[in-house]
């Protein structure tokens, strides 16, 4: 029986994923952290004060983080200490936060970390890439839109597609909307839509003259992303310690 821990236990994504933890023959949700202090499916959830002290007594085997980039360096670090295997799906780091996130988990514990942990959007990335490697010559744009209470802009799916764009063009000047008069240069335009409860679409169009090619993902339910979170806690488990990524955990 693997046992879960989760940080950000009351979220969206904490509860969806605590239920199908529940529901696995093969894992027991032991508990979680959050701000403030609660029970979620009969397990205790401490305030992210005492979660060094959760981690000693609940001993997990894998700590599921998805709080916000802030906290997320702190639980990782805290669960690096504690030797607990890791699988963060938090987005919104810095390059300072992910360089101490690196830090704390090389030489020390096994962790997957995903901007999103949809199968299909793991697929989806490589279209992308295969895209972007023949139509670097296309004028790019990229389209994300999530629900009302999402605090990161451009989503980490959105960064991570942008990766993809910048290493098969070269193309690593963004366009963050435009207005007033302006003049397409080489950039890759980025847009963002907040609304509703939109849990996650994502497009990326290739614009030339005389066609556009347009890729899209749309998430209706968090729970693709959850079960994507349940491999990863699958298959993190006596990993070598280091940064692993779905790419590992789907065997792409
Ligand atoms: N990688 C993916 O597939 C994926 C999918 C969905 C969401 N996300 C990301 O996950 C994060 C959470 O998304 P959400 O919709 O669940 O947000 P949410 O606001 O519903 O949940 C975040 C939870 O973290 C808690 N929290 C805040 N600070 C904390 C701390 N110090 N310790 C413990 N818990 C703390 C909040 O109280 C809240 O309950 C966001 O960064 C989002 O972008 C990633
Ligand atoms: O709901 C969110 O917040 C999501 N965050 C991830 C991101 O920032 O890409 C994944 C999609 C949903």
């Amino acid at each position: 029986m693997t046992k879960i821990a989760i940080c950000g236990a009351l979220g969206r994504m904490g509860t969806t994923i605590a239920n199908l933890v529940n529901e696995a023959d093969d894992l027991m949700f032991v508990g979680g952290v959050d701000v403030n202090a609660g029970t979620l499916l009969g397990a205790p959830v401490v305030p992210s004060s005492e979660i060094r002290t959760f981690l000693q007594e609940e001993k997990p085997d894998v700590l599921i983080d998805f709080t916000i980039a802030h906290a997320a360096v702190e639980n990782i670090i805290a669960a690096s200490e504690a030797g607990v295997a890791l699988v963060v799906g938090t987005t919104g780091f810095s390059p300072e936060q992910r360089s101490k996130i690196d830090a704390a988990i090389n030489g020390s514990v096994p962790a997957v970390i995903s901007s999103n942990y949809s199968v299909g959007m793991n697929i989806f990335w490589r279209l992308v890439r295969e895209a972007a490697s023949r139509l670097g010559d296309y004028d790019i744009e990229v389209i994300e839109a999530h629900h009302r209470y999402k605090k990161d802009a451009p989503s980490g799916t959105a960064r991570t597609i942008l990766e993809i764009i910048g290493e098969e063009t070269g193309k690593t000047e963004c366009m963050y909307g435009r207005e007033g008069m302006t003049e397409r240069k080489d950039e890759v335009g980025v847009h963002v839509v907040r609304g509703g409860d939109i849990v996650g679409d994502h497009t990326v169009l290739f614009a030339a003259n005389n066609e556009t090619i347009e890729l899209s993902h749309r998430a209706y339910d968090r729970a693709v992303f959850a079960h994507g979170v349940i491999r990863a806690a699958r298959y993190v488990p006596g990993k070598a310690p280091g940064i692993y990524s779905m790419d590992e955990v789907l065997d792409l």
